[in-house]
């Protein structure tokens, strides 16, 4: 039997709004472990990371907020992941705020270096989260990993990434709030974006099979980022930082039926749900069901379309 560990990261350091600790739990009570396990998977819970001591640091950029939380986390949930990756067949990582992806990627690429394989990671979001220290200004280090575990510059007092994942092998979708900054560096490193433009022209079975044909190429393994503001917030407020005109609810199966009949997705992190902000807990239980979806959940048994 394929095996699954889950570890809670509960950090909301990297927001300027309270409520992501409790993310871990709500995807618990909505039954995640479960429901994976009628998937036909064997699931361990782990338990919730813990961080590392946090060190005496500041930044030049007086806007960055809590620099010594945000770096005692990235170290243990790193060494976290990468010993999932080690001990199991699929590590997901419930979050917490988008700052728990400078860990859980940077882990999980440290593994697949170990592998000899190309990491790759697919990035479902409102936003790039492509900010330095030194670029950011509203200072909320939630909106920063990617260019963490990319191995940009900038990001003084933090360990650096084992195996800098390749923008080159990154594909960003539902894209619709980036910053100045963000923009710049996005176009010069390559990432390959469908911004929710692209999805309304395209829809997701182009762009997201060519992505895929590329990670199968490459022999590749690939992590996915799921952070709530993907999705609209009509179907998903439990996020403080909403941005009208997300993916729909068939817009999102879509790419997590697709992901599971590539065969090709080895980690995942659910990431951003604030369960204070939710409405009679949808948010939480349609986050669920898109993991249940990407681990084989269907609506009629059909044969398996490879992607
Ligand atoms: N993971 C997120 N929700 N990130 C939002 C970041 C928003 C904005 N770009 C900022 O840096 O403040
Ligand atoms: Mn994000
Ligand atoms: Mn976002």
């Amino acid at each position: 039997m394929k095996t699954c560990q889950i570890l809670g990261v509960p950090t909301q350091s990297g927001t300027s709004e309270r409520g992501c600790i409790m993310g871990p739990t709500a995807f618990r009570i909505a039954g995640l472990p479960e429901i994976l396990q009628e998937l036909g998977w064997q699931v361990e819970d782990v338990g919730d990371a813990v961080p590392a001591a946090m060190p005496d640091v500041s930044h030049s950029n007086p806007a960055v907020r809590n620099l010594d939380a945000i770096i005692a986390w990235t170290k243990s949930v790193g060494e976290r992941a990468y010993e999932m990756a080690k001990a199991c067949d699929f590590p997901i990582f419930l979050g917490g705020d988008h700052s728990m992806s400078a860990g859980t990627v940077s882990g999980i690429a440290r593994h697949t270096q170990d592998l000899g394989q190309p990491q790759f990671v697919l990035w479902l979001d409102a936003h790039t989260d492509l900010h330095t220290l030194h670029t950011t200004t509203s200072g909320n280090l939630h909106g920063t990993p990617v260019a963490y575990f990319t191995g940009q510059s900038g990001f003084e007092g933090f360990p650096p990434p084992a195996a800098p994942v390749d923008p080159r092998n990154m594909c960003m979708m539902g894209i619709r709030s980036v910053d100045q900054a963000e923009k710049r560096h996005v176009a010069e490193i390559g990432i390959t974006v469908f911004d929710m433009r692209a999805i309304d022209e395209q829809g997701i079975v182009g762009p997201l099979t060519s992505f895929l044909d590329r990670v199968r190429a490459a022999n590749g393994r690939l992590h996915v980022s799921l952070d709530v503001d993907f999705l609209d917030p009509d179907i998903a407020p439990a996020v403080g930082t909403t941005v009208n005109g997300g993916a729909t609810f068939r817009e999102a199966h879509l790419i997590m039926e697709m992901l599971h009949d590539s065969g090709l997705v080895t980690s995942l992190d659910l990431a951003e749900l604030n369960p204070f902000l939710d409405v009679r807990a949808k948010t939480a239980l349609l986050m669920t069901d898109l993991a249940a979806s990407l681990f084989g959940r269907r609506v009629l048994e059909r044969k398996t379309r490879t992607y």
